[in-house]
């Protein structure tokens, strides 16, 4: 489990480690440069024209650190590209180094030269090094400027610390430098972790340049990272059978989505539970009834009752105009996981300002239904979540939210993203397209419902649950590439199992 942290968090584990523990800031930032350098050399060629483009703060230190270890090692094709007025003491030191090796440098002014140009048209691999922990705001000028060239290169792009133009505070529609690699120094950022910024950090590794771990153990973190390889989750006992592993109601289906509840129920079974039975309106029935000789399958009407289950699955397929039954199943205060058309009646009733009384409850939105959901409850300033909100903000207002509707979410994008479970906010990275097919979270909901139903803990539920569906993802992506939900069905019981301990 890695922390995240913000940038202004990190920047105080910098200082602290100077100021009470002593360690030398020029001492921090070679071990900085030396770790970077190490992660990397391997892949590099030494034929390969390397652009490192340097800013006056640390952050330009830390690039200029890793120029002169690669010219040390024979990458004698490299150019520093030199920009900023304030230049920090140890970036002044870093430069004068370079100055007395010789290596080859440009300082840029306000404009960039043809010379920068050809060089970042010619780069194997580019060296981002304009901002890290101490970029105040949207990048601004010529760092804006050469971030976009840079961003055009076909060169490997690696970012120092951070991608420069992201920010906690900085929405990540802002420009910023696309990075393949992202070599994070002490901790992971959680600016990396907005919906949208993820994939433009590339692959991140994290580099300790000797901060003290106290320092580390103690900060305040934003979020945590959690790998779905690592969750594990109690194997039920052999004595268990189909009455002790949980009934789960699923309540959805319409005639325009027929296949939504259908794939739910399917993963139910496959996340453990005992006996499904499936509510839904009678268009439904004869398809339910007779693809899924497993499913108890009723007709939904005003008068179900839903006491003898174990948890509630409502929404997938459901259709509109649902809002006053979903009043009512919440008056079972059974544990429900809401998704899909469920959580647009809800999102209707709160717009209504009605809060009707619920038991332990799990909404599934993904982005959209997130949005909607947060404008019933916040208005106008919820519109922006997870699209041009900062990080910050989308941390905060999605905690908030949960906060708010005494609920766990579970925002599904290419990350996963649960509030409500922990302190901070929970992200798993997904980052597998395949499971971005249609009917994937309907699988999850049956999933969660299923747990639910073994009477496993909520914000247990959420990572596992959670974990279940990225597994079983991945296992399919192993072995097939893409394929369609009924074929991640398949995989789900292989998840649940490599999990079971
Ligand atoms: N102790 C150490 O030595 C260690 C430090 N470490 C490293 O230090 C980094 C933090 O260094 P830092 O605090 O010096 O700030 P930093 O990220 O370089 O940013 C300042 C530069 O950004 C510029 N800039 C700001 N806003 C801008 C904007 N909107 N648009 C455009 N430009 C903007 C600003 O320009 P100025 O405003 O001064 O003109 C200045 O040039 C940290 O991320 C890590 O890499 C680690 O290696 C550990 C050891
Ligand atoms: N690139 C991706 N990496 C990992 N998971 C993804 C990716 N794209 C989508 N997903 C997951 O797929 C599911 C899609 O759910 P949803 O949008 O509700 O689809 P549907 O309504 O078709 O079931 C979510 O769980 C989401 O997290």
């Amino acid at each position: 489990m890695d922390q995240l942290v913000s940038s202004a968090a990190m920047a105080t584990i910098d200082s602290d480690a100077q100021l009470q523990y002593k360690i030398p800031g020029l001492s921090l930032m070679e071990t900085a440069g030396f770790k970077i350098w190490a992660s990397l050399a391997a892949e590099i060629h030494k034929e390969q024209h390397l652009v490192f483009l340097c800013g006056g703060g640390n952050n330009g230190g830390d690039a200029l650190v890793v120029a002169r270890l690669a010219f040390d090692q024979g990458y004698v094709n490299q150019v520093c590209i030199l920009i900023g007025n304030h230049i920090s003491p140890s970036c002044a030191v870093q430069r004068e180094i370079i100055q007395a090796y010789g290596l080859p440098s440009i300082m840029l002014g306000d404009e960039i030269s043809p010379q920068v140009t050809r060089a970042l048209l010619d780069a194997g691999v580019v060296f981002d090094g304009i901002a890290g922990t101490g970029l105040k705001g949207p990048l601004q000028g010529i760092s804006k400027t050469l971030v976009a060239l840079a961003n055009k290169s076909k060169a490997l792009r690696v970012a120092i610390d951070i991608p420069s133009g992201l920010g906690d505070m900085i929405s990540p529609d802002e420009i910023h430098f696309l990075a393949d690699r992202t070599c994070t120094l002490g901790l992971s950022k959680a600016a990396f972790y907005h919906p949208l910024s993820r994939n433009d950090c590339g692959q991140i590794e994290i580099l300790n340049p000797s901060f003290p771990a106290r320092l580390l153990e103690n900060v305040q973190a934003e979020g945590k990272l959690i790998d779905p390889k690592e969750v594990k989750m109690h194997a039920l006992s052999s004595a268990a059978f189909k009455n002790s592993r949980g009934h789960v109601a699923i309540i959805g289906g319409s005639k325009s989505y027929t296949g939504a509840v259908r794939l739910s129920a399917r993963a139910a079974f496959s996340s453990r539970a005992g006996l499904v039975t499936l509510f839904c309106d009678q268009e439904v029935f004869q398809l339910a009834a007779t693809e899924s000789p497993s499913v108890m399958v009723k007709t939904l009407s005003e008068n179900d009752d839903f006491s003898p289950f174990n948890a509630l699955l409502v929404g997938p397929g459901w259709g509109k105009g649902r809002e006053s039954l979903l009043e009512k199943l919440f008056l079972t205060k059974k544990p429900m996981v809401l998704d899909a058309d469920g959580i647009k009646a809800y999102a209707n009733l709160l717009k209504d300002k009605k809060r009707p009384p619920h038991g332990p409850l799990l909404l599934t939105p993904h982005l959209g239904e997130l949005r909607e959901l947060a404008f019933s409850v916040f208005g106008d300033q919820a519109l922006s979540l997870g699209k041009q909100d900062t990080p910050e903000a989308f941390f905060s207002m999605t905690r908030k939210l949960s906060r708010e509707l005494d609920a766990i979410l579970i925002m599904k994008s290419s990350l996963v993203h649960i509030a409500g479970a922990a302190d901070q906010l929970i992200v798993m990275e997904g980052l597998n397209p395949s499971l971005g097919v249609a009917g994937s979270g309907d699988i999850l909901s049956g999933i969660i419902a299923a747990l639910l139903g073994n009477g496993i803990e909520l914000a247990q539920t959420a990572v596992i649950g959670s974990a279940i569906h990225q597994n079983a993802g991945r296992l399919a992506h192993e072995e097939l590439g893409y394929y369609d939900s009924e074929t991640l069905l398949g995989f789900i019981g292989k998840a649940v199992g490599e999990m079971e301990q």
